[in-house]
Parts: C-alpha cells; structure tokens; sequence
C-alpha cells in the first residue's frame, strides 16, 4: 500500500474515533450530566419529599405499574393510598405525578384561582376535543367559561325539565319493550342512548341522528377512551410523533374521525334548520321586511325554547365576530357531548343498581315519589323535584360510591404549600376523588350504601372538600345543575314505573373499570317488573 494511503486509511480511522467518542459523549455521558444535575435539583428533591414507591432511574416506578387499566387504577387508589397515605408521589420514567386523596390537601389546589392549568396528560384528548374548555387554559379559558355559563344558569337549566321527562318516558317505553322478551336487562346501553338523547335536544339541537350512526358513535367513542388510557400507562406512546407512527396511532386517527363526524352532522343539522326557519319567514313576511325585523327574527329564534342553548351560544359568538372558530365549536360540541352524557348515564345505572340491590333504600324513594306524585305517572315539575329530597341522598350516595370522574389532574403553575409539603412549580397533581369519597374518616363503613349520609343533619360536619364529584373551585363542573336535575327527573320516572332488583342480592357489588370516566365492566343486570295500577 502507497504511503500516502496508509496515512488517509490512519487519519480516518482517527477520525470515526473522534466521531465516535463525541457521539458517545453527545448521546451517553450529556444526558447522564444533565440526569445528575436534575436528580439534585429543588424540584426532584421536593417531589421525592413525599412518600411513595421506590423508584429506578430512569424508568421510576413503569414496572410496576405496567399492568391492565383496572390493576393499575387499584394500585394508584387503593394500594399506594393505604400504603403511603393520602398524599404519594409515583414516578412514570422521569416525569413524576402527586396523588392527592385529602380534603384538607387538595383544597389550597382546587380552591386557587390562579393554578387552573390542566397537565399535558389532557392533551392526549387534544386530537379529539382539539382546543374546548376542559382542555384551554389562562385568559382563553376564563374568556370561553364566561361565554358558556349563561347556557346553564338555573332558568335556562329549568326549561329543559320538559325535554328530561319526553326522553325518560320513551326510554320507559324501550324498557317495556324489552321486558315482553326477558325480565333481567343491562340497563347500561338503553340509559346511555337516553343520557346523548336528552344532550342532543337539549344543549346541542333538536334531532338526534339515526340509531346506526349513534350505534357507531358509541363505539368509536369507547375506542378513543381505550386508546387514551393505553397512552396514559404507556408513556412512550404519549409521545406524539412516535404515537402516530404505530399501528394503535393510525386507528386512533380513523376513531376520533368517527366519532367527530357525528357531532359534524349535528351541527349541520342545526345550521340547516336555522337556515330553514330564516327561510320560511323571509317567504312569509317578504317585501315589506326590514333588515331590522330579520335580525329581530334571528334573535327570537336564537332565544326560542326550541333553540339550544348551548349551540346557540356559541353559533352567535362567532356570527358577532368574537374569538371563537369554526373548529371551536365543533371542539366545544365534541367535549359537551361527551362530557354530558357519559358521566350522567353511569351516575342513572348506577343508582339504579344500588336500589335494586338495597330493597329498604328503594321503599323509602318509592314513599317520598307517592308523596309528590301520588300514584300518577305525570310529568315532573321544577317544583316536584325541589321536593325530592330522599332520591337526592340516594343520587348523592351514588356518586360518592362510583364517582364518575374518579381522577382530576392539575399542573403547578406555582409552588404550593399543603400539609407538611411544598410541592414544587412544574408538578403534575392527579386529586383522586374516587378514593377520597371512600375514607372512612368521612364514611364510615364506607363500601355501605347509606344515603342518610346525605341528609343536612348529618352532612355539616364534613369538610366542604369532602364530597366533589362535580369538582370544585373555579374550574369545576359547569354542567352541575342540568346534571342533578336529568338525573332526578329519569329516576323518578323510571321508579314511578318500575320496581327494580337483582337475580343474586348475594352477588358482590360488581367491580367497575374506568377509561376517561368510570364504566360498568359487564353492564348493570337488573331485573324490573312494572309497577301496576298508574293513573
Ligand atoms: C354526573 C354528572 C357529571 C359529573 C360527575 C361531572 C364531573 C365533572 C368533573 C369532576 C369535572 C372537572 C374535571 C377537571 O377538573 O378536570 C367536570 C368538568 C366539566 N364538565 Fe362535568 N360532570 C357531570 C356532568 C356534566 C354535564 C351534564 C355537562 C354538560 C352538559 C358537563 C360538562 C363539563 C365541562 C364542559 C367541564 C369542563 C369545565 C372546565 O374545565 O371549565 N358535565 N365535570
């Protein structure tokens, strides 16, 4: 070999050696610095001042926690509660979580008006409720709540009692319906339909598309919760681009597709009816109409009883040029509809599941019904249901057993102190109301079923923080009000109709699994004869 080449073969063999050593050094000995650095830093030291499962580097606590979603929610609310108390901290690689399970700890967090930040967990829903109110936050989300409060202020909230009663009653019809054929019904799916029915007409617009559409909804719905959960216990798929580059990323797209093309076609819907209404009274009042008249026309039908309020709303907003897009409303349906029918139709199933089970709690509903109603399967009243006090309890009872949000999450804009803890700027908090609502410091015998819990004389003691399935503080449900009085007008309709029970009241309480919000794993079996002599 020339001299000369045997000197280029050396200089580049010294070369890929110094390539090499500085891509080592750039991929292995960098990151292990900045580890060290970080490992110290006032951040980690704060979080690792709570208690909390042994960590590995790197990996934290994954192993443990790589199990089905039902294993994993036991382990964080259950296992590691007991273990470690009501405030523990759980590492997922190196991004680490508080779990808050206390009255008196979560309160300097809900209670804050400035720490109202959602954590980038949320963003795993971004594809499908893309930028609504749940997910925003700073002045954009203060902005969007005022907008949207007026749609559930008491009033509004109370024109919709005829709407609650009309979807109730046909859903009483399907169920007789249904018991020509079998006595034992999974009442999950038909109050599901009833939960989107009632949403649809209500809040959204007046028709509710056909069953094979609502059918798909459903699905593709429960798919986009299944893939947000396996995000959620796999980290590595929570980030995005390498998310879509796997097989679950591509189903996902074609899901959240789906499931937003349903809500597309009920916003056109609506639009299509508007435009229709504007139609028939431009034919109707014709040449002599002013330009004044037709807006006047527009606002009476954005405040007609026929028109929803939501909808409405946010359609206005952005004809009068306020920042709100065409996409932000489909993003703020999207959320609304899932929001306001999931959550209600488990709290429905469930409270019909306790009361068919717990035969002396379902006599005491059926006593407080006859007093208000008689024997009369007559509509309810806004008046009627102020009066229910006892079926009050039970739904509250409910909640407390099977919150349907069982998790809320919050990123620390700041330090905060709670308890003996500072917990650091830049933390994720997850408060677990499911577990807090089991505490047998507030409930005892907390598994029981006790609607007397409820009952004012017994309730004053409790921390105000106690019992939150609606969340609290400035960031808590705005659906709250049109939630409590769906459910009480369904179930004083379906109660009035049927007597509902179990075929095993020795069967133990069945065990529910939770994607974004909890759900009957096997359905809710529940056998129901009709009630006779109705007037
Ligand atoms: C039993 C029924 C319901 C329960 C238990 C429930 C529970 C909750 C909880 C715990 C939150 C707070 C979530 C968080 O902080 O991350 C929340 C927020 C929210 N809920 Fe409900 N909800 C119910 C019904 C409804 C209904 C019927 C609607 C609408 C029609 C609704 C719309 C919303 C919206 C839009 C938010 C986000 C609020 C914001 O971030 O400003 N909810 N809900």
């Amino acid at each position: 070999m020339e001299p000369y080449t045997i000197r280029r073969v050396i200089m580049f063999g010294i070369d890929v050696f110094r390539i090499k050593w500085s891509t080592w050094f750039i991929l292995f000995i960098v990151p292990i610095i900045f580890y060290c650095i970080w490992i110290r830093s006032r951040f980690v030291r704060l979080v690792n001042a709570l208690p909390g499962p042994k960590q590995f580097p790197l990996l934290g606590n994954l192993l443990e926690l790589s199990v089905d979603y039902d294993e994993f929610l036991r382990i964080l609310t259950s296992d590691w509660v007991r273990k470690y108390g009501s405030i523990y901290r759980a590492w997922f690689t190196v991004h680490p979580v508080i779990f808050i399970a206390s009255p008196e700890l979560l309160e300097p967090i809900l209670g804050s008006h400035s720490l109202i930040s959602k954590p980038k967990e949320y963003q795993l829903l971004k594809a499908f409720i893309g930028n609504s109110l749940a997910l925003i936050t700073g002045d954009r989300w203060k902005n969007r709540r005022r907008l949207l409060t007026p749609a559930f202020h008491v009033q509004h909230v109370n024109s919709f009692v005829n709407i609650f009663n009309e979807k109730s009653v046909d859903t009483a019809r399907q169920m007789e319906h249904a018991l020509d054929v079998r006595d034992e019904l999974d009442v999950f799916p038909i109050v599901t339909q009833c939960a989107l029915d009632i949403l649809c007409e209500s809040s959204i617009g007046r028709k509710t598309r056909s069953q094979e559409e609502k059918d798909l909804y459903f699905q593709n719905l429960h798919k986009v919760q299944m893939v947000f959960m396996e995000r959620l216990v796999k980290p590595w798929l929570g980030i995005d681009w390498l998310f879509q580059l796997t097989n679950l990323g591509c189903l996902n797209k074609h899901y959240v597709a789906a499931a937003r093309s349903f809500t597309d076609a009920v916003i056109r819907d609506r639009r299509e009816w508007l435009k229709m209404e504007m139609e028939k009274y431009r034919d109707q009042g014709a040449p002599q109409e002013t330009q004044d008249d037709i807006v006047n026309h527009e606002e009476h039908l954005y405040q007609s009883r026929e028109r929803p309020a939501l909808l409405d709303i946010l359609l206005k907003a952005s004809e009068d040029g306020e920042m709100i897009s065409e996409d932000d409303i489909k993003d703020e349906v999207n959320l609304f509809m899932v929001a306001g029918h999931e959550t209600t139709a488990i709290t429905l199933s469930m409270c019909l599941y306790l009361i068919a089970k717990h035969p002396e709690q379902q006599k005491l509903v059926m006593q407080e019904l006859r007093q208000v109603f008689d024997d009369s399967t007559r509509p309810c009243s806004v008046h009627d249901l102020g009066q229910l006090s006892y079926l009050e309890c039970c739904l509250k009872e409910t909640l407390r057993l099977y919150t349907p949000v069982p998790f809320i999450m919050r990123y620390l804009t700041e330090d905060v102190q709670t308890g003996d803890y500072n917990l650091p700027k830049g933390a994720t908090v997850a408060l677990i109301l499911y577990s807090m609502h089991r505490n047998p410091l507030f409930y005892p015998d907390p598994e029981c079923f006790k609607p007397e819990r409820f009952l004012p004389e017994n309730s004053i003691a409790r921390h105000q923080y106690a019992f939150i399935p609606f969340s609290a503080g400035p960031r808590n449900c705005i659906g709250q009000k049109f939630a409590i009085l769906k459910l009480k007008v369904c179930l004083a309709n379906w109660m009035r109709r049927f007597h509902f029970s179990v075929k095993d009241p020795s069967a133990p309480l069945f065990v529910p699994s939770v994607e974004v919000t909890l759900k009957p794993k096997h359905g809710v079996h529940l056998v129901i004869k009709k009630r006779s002599a109705k007037r």
